[in-house]
């Protein structure tokens, strides 16, 4: 049997002059196979993940509002938005090395799901998975199970919840949560934080009423590591959209 070596010599024989080879020994074909390799095994774990928020949400795990919210996209008017933006794009570049979690607090439509978008997204590109969800469907996934009808349990769930590599939840303090709402919160942090998994939270709260929401043992467990809690108090984006950004 000939060697690749002793195969690529006869190829070069063979070969037109004008034609370039792809490869010019063994080595860069083994080297070409085993990249194809991994690409492809990066390829079907992406989209085990991609399947993973299919099956939890019935959609990606960012919504299609925000999927093409970006750091570059986030226009800076102001020095808060300068520093929210530079602190979200820190700690999506550090994600890898920390399991810090962040609370982005403010008024309405002042780009706190953006940059929570712009972490996700940039956190989907490296192969994590990220799941941005309201606490009313958080909720209703959850108890969506509580029928006869349904093969998911809410084990399987908070087991889902807690295992993405983020989960940010937005509209919290939004509606008086009920006891089971902050239960399920609860339990999810809980999970997420012993097992070095970062949660992401969106409020219109301030920290006194964070607290007094979630209680000191979730607040507490959202300031493990380099945890971040911004502040966004400026006025809202929204009345400047047109439809046509992005
Ligand atoms: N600084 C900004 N640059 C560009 N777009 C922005 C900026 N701030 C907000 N937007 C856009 O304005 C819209 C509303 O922002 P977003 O949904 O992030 O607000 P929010 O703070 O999460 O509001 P809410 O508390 O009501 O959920 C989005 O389309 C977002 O992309």
């Amino acid at each position: 049997m000939k060697t690749p070596a002793e195969l690529f010599n006869r190829l070069h024989r063979m070969m037109p002059a004008h034609i370039k080879p792809k490869f010019q020994n063994g080595e860069e074909l083994l080297a070409w196979n085993q990249e194809q390799g991994r690409q492809r095994s990066e390829a079907i774990a992406r989209e085990n993940r991609a399947m993973k928020m299919q099956r939890i949400l019935g959609r990606s795990g960012i919504r299609e509002l925000h999927m093409n919210c970006s750091f570059d996209n986030y226009r800076v008017e102001n020095e808060g938005q300068r520093k929210a933006l530079e602190q979200a794009r820190r700690y999506a570049d550090e994600f890898d090395h920390s399991i810090a979690s962040f609370v982005f607090s403010g008024r309405p439509g002042t780009g706190k799901n953006h940059l929570a978008a712009a972490i996700g997204n940039h956190l989907i590109l490296r192969g994590k998975s990220v799941l941005i969800v309201t606490v009313a469907d958080l909720m209703s996934i959850i108890k969506g199970t509580f029928s006869g009808d349904s093969d998911r349990t809410e084990e399987h769930l908070l087991h889902d919840f807690s295992t993405v590599d983020l989960l940010v939840i937005d509209e919290i303090g939004m509606q008086t949560e009920s006891r089971y709402e902050k239960v399920i919160i609860n339990q999810i942090v809980d999970r997420r934080s012993s097992s070095k998994r970062p949660t992401g939270m969106l409020t219109n709260l301030d920290h006194g009423n964070m607290v007094k929401l979630l209680g000191e043992r979730v607040m507490d467990r959202m300031r493990l590591g380099q945890s971040l809690w911004v502040n966004f108090n400026w006025d809202s984006h929204r009345g400047r959209i047109t439809g046509n950004e992005y």
